[in-house]
């Protein structure tokens, strides 16, 4: 409302028909511009005002040098006859009073006749003319009038006539003038006589007898005149009139013919912009500034804010806003700019639902108020796919928890209050135990349903002001403010350990899941975000290194080993890519030739900073990390083409026994990758052996069956490592499709003095035999041990005894020689 009026002549101009469109948006018609058409009309009446004046004026002008003629007439008719008078008496008395009123009377018709005589000549001298009227004792004013219709009309008919008779009475003027010259001379001579007046009188006679008719014809023909011109003015006038009757009623009528064109061509338009309007696919609102009523909506306007038209009527535009300080800051912008453009804000319908629009509005004229044109946009999809976006870049898109970054920020602002308010704050840093085990074990799909299933849990366990948010991967965090000391965080992390204790069912399987938890803790552990989780991160290595399933506070102490830890860990991560892995070959021996049976490909790291490490010390952590699944490759891939080398060198009948990991075996990939090494190197799939350890097969029986089923199809021999350090080893020989056996070294160095180690291996190699797999003797390393397990039945044995694990190159070397004793 405010500010209105002052900006009232700003405001667009809109038609007043009820309900009807503003003229702003109605499109023009073909006709001239309506301002254009009305100018030329008020300058056509102003053109027939002014001929019709200048007509009238003209005719009275005429008029009344036609009544100056008559009135000059009177007095020349009257003077002529005094003239004649007083030269008729001045001839009989010589009385010099008669001649000067002769003379002062002739000098009338005298004047007349110079003007006459000055406007008869080809170029008049008009102040000789003016002179002559002016003797002839005609008024000044009439004088203009008189030159003109003298000039105008000296040839038209009774003018012509009365100038004919006024050169006729002139005529006999100037004779009179000549009798009354010779007279004056004939007085100056002492005449005249007797004889001589009479004479003279008899001429004076004469003249006036002829001058008696003409002037009364003159007078008469000017009368006539004076009355044709009368009438022909009036006739003029009446037909000036009747044309301009006729010509008004013409155009009046082109006028209404038009003006029911561009009317008809406006209600068309009309009709059609309100057609356009009602079909627009926005919401268009017109509402009175005055008092807020909405004068028009269109139908979308009714159903986004759920109204009838009726009640649209009856509303004001007010209640559908959410926020009346928006509104105001809306209304505030179109009287400071006039129009507002994509403003956005929050709405409501009638049934109170909100709604973000985004509206455009101006000031117009509408049915002669001050008004708002409005349309609006619902953007509310576009606000919900926003805030979906910004969940999104702060939450973790599987468990829904708050982010990384989110995490970071949350941190930032603890940092931030803890250090004003002087507070304590704990990090706890949570690491699933083995998670990655299970996720290659039961897939991802699981895997992740699992770790939806332990963020329900960790959220479940803490309090309303705390945040746990998912760092990534198998990685947890805690923000625990407003918390005590150390013993709120041990109690806090004993209650997410027992909470996570209790198995996840997931596909209708329980699986169990520990974590590892790691605190850290402001201002003791760190004063910086970077800090904090560093050392929370550290101290979760430790609860790892405790066992797992256990929680750790950050201490310094600890710092070195684990530092130490990530250390071995990163450098192990890029091993791979520099090359930094070898494969060396232990030959297993069939113990009845001494000769060379297969070959176990065993990985070491050649690590830069720590020299060759062995895998019993980087293969649980590549286990850990995942990377033993590229490292498991990289080996398969190696020791199949070594043996290809070896069958090109001559060793037809050689095979190769390859480690694979748990993590390997329950990878979907494994089979392809074998698959893949064998087509790569061209060697047969039963020269390659696959070494699995039994702990493996026990842990994950059901996962370790299909994956060894799949690669039996394959053509593959399988070999069960470690035999017996298990709980289920004579099920495992039924159950997997083994081809070997391998006997754990920990039961042959007991050969063959302890009697139970000897039992085993006699056991197992009986077992071998009857099943028709292959034994094998690990860890022979004394001639006594190799007779023993010989006689317990096992027909091959791998051991120092025999060779240490030796470079690739030596391997035909070996195979050649009779393998008695030990090589090296
Ligand atoms: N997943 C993979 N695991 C691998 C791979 N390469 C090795 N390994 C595993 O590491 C374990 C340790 O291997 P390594 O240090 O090479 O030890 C092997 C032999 O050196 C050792 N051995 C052999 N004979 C004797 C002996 O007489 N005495 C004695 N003390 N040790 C001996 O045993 C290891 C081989 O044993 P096994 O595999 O059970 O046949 C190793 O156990 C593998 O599991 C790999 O590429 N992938």
């Amino acid at each position: 409302m405010q500010g209105a009026d002052k900006n009232r002549q700003t405001e667009s101009s809109v038609a007043q028909q009820d309900g009807s469109i503003p003229r702003a948006l109605t499109p023009s018609v073909s006709a001239p511009p309506r301002g254009r058409r009305l100018v030329l009309i008020v300058w056509l009446f102003v053109a027939i005002t002014v001929a019709v004046l200048g007509l009238a004026i003209q005719s009275m002008e005429l008029l009344a040098a036609g009544r100056s003629y008559i009135a000059g007439e009177s007095i020349w008719s009257k003077s002529q006859k005094e003239a004649v008078i007083h030269l008729a008496r001045y001839v009989r008395d010589r009385d010099a009073a008669d001649l000067a009123a002769y003379e002062k009377a002739i000098a009338v018709p005298l004047g007349d006749r110079d003007a006459r005589l000055g406007l008869e000549s080809a170029t008049p001298d008009l102040a000789r003319v003016r002179d002559g009227f002016l003797r002839g004792r005609n008024h000044p004013d009439d004088i203009a009038g008189m030159i003109r219709l003298f000039q105008w009309f000296h040839d038209a008919g009774p003018m012509a006539e009365v100038i004919r008779l006024w050169s006729e009475a002139d005529k006999a003027i100037v004779e009179l003038t000549v009798i009354a010259a010779r007279v004056r001379e004939s007085v100056a001579a002492g005449g005249p006589d007797d004889g001589e007046v009479q004479r003279y009188l008899r001429e004076i006679r004469q003249i006036n007898d002829r001058l008696v008719p003409i002037t009364d014809s003159f007078s008469a023909t000017l009368g006539d005149a004076q009355r044709t011109a009368q009438r022909a003015i009036i006739t003029l006038m009446l037909a000036v009139s009747a044309l301009f009757l006729v010509a008004g009623v013409g155009i009046s009528r082109r006028l209404l013919r038009q003006r029911d064109v561009m009317e008809g061509s406006l209600r068309e338009s009309e009709a059609q912009l309100r057609q356009l309007v009602e079909s627009a696919p926005l919401p268009l609102l017109i509402v009175r500034r005055r008092d807020e009523a909405i004068v028009y909506a269109n139908s979308r306007a009714h159903q986004q804010f759920g109204v009838t038209a009726a009640q649209a009527r009856t509303s004001k535009a007010s209640e559908f806003y959410a926020d009346t300080t928006m509104r105001d800051a809306m209304i505030a912008a179109i009287d400071r700019d006039g129009a507002i453009r994509d403003f956005e804000v929050e709405m409501r319908d009638r049934h109170g639902q909100r709604f973000w629009a985004v509206i455009s509005s101006q000031r117009i004229r509408y049915q002669g108020d001050s008004c708002l044109l409005t349309a609006l946009h619902n953007i509310d999809d576009r606000k919900r796919l926003q805030d979906d976006m910004r969940f999104r870049a702060f939450h973790d898109a599987l468990t829904g928890l708050p982010n990384r970054a989110s995490f970071l920020d949350a941190l930032d602002r603890a940092l931030k209050v803890a250090k004003r308010n002087e507070e304590r704050f704990s990090v706890l840093f949570i690491d699933l135990d083995r998670f990655k085990v299970i996720n290659d074990t039961l897939g991802h799909f699981a895997g992740d349903r699992l770790l939806q299933l332990v963020a329900e849990r960790l959220r479940e366990g803490v309090r309303e002001s705390d945040l746990v948010a998912r760092l990534g991967g198998d990685e947890f965090v805690i923000l625990a403010t407003g918390h005590g000391g150390p013993e709120d965080m041990s109690r806090l992390a004993e209650k997410m350990l027992h909470h996570l204790e209790n198995p996840f069912s997931i596909d209708g399987r329980e699986v169990g899941l520990t974590a590892s938890i790691g605190i850290a803790s402001y201002p003791d552990d760190g004063d910086d975000l970077d800090e904090l989780v560093k050392n929370a991160d550290i101290a979760m290595y430790q609860a790892k290194e405790e066992g797992r399933n256990a929680f750790s506070f950050y201490a310094p102490s600890i710092n070195k080993l684990t530092l130490q830890r990530f250390d071995f860990e990163a450098r192990l991560r890029g091993a791979l890519e520099r090359d930094e892995f070898m494969v060396q070959y232990q030959p297993v021996v069939d113990l009845a030739t001494g000769r060379l049976r297969n070959v176990e490909a065993l990985v070491r790291w050649r690590d830069p900073k720590s020299g060759l490490v062995m895998p019993a010390e980087f293969i649980p952590i590549a286990e850990e990390t995942g990377s033993i699944l590229a490292i498991g490759r990289w080996v398969l891939e190696r020791a199949c083409r070594d043996l290809k080398e070896w069958q090109s060198a001559g060793l037809l009948d050689m095979r190769v026994a390859v480690n694979v990991s748990a993590r390997q075996v329950l990878h979907h990939h494994l089979v392809n990758e074998v698959y893949e090494a064998l087509q790569n190197s061209g060697i047969l799939p039963d020269q390659l052996e696959l070494e699995i350890t039994e702990t493996m097969m026990v842990h994950d029986p059901a996962g370790a069956e299909r994956a060894l089923r799949s690669l039996k199809a394959l053509g593959v021999r399988l070999a069960v490592d470690d035999f017996g350090t298990g709980y289920s080893s004579l099920s495992l020989v039924r159950r997997f499709p083994l081809d070997t056996v391998k006997i754990d070294r920990s039961f042959v160095s007991g050969c063959p003095s302890d009697p139970e180690s000897m039992a085993i291996v006699q056991a197992v190699a009986t077992l071998g035999r009857m099943l028709g797999l292959a034994v094998i003797a690990e860890g022979v390393e004394t001639s006594p041990q190799r007779l023993a397990v010989a006689a317990a039945g096992c027909p091959f044995a791998q051991g120092y005894l025999f060779s240490r694990p030796v470079d690739a190159h030596r391997i035909p070397h070996i195979a050649r020689a009779a393998l008695g004793t030990t090589v090296q």
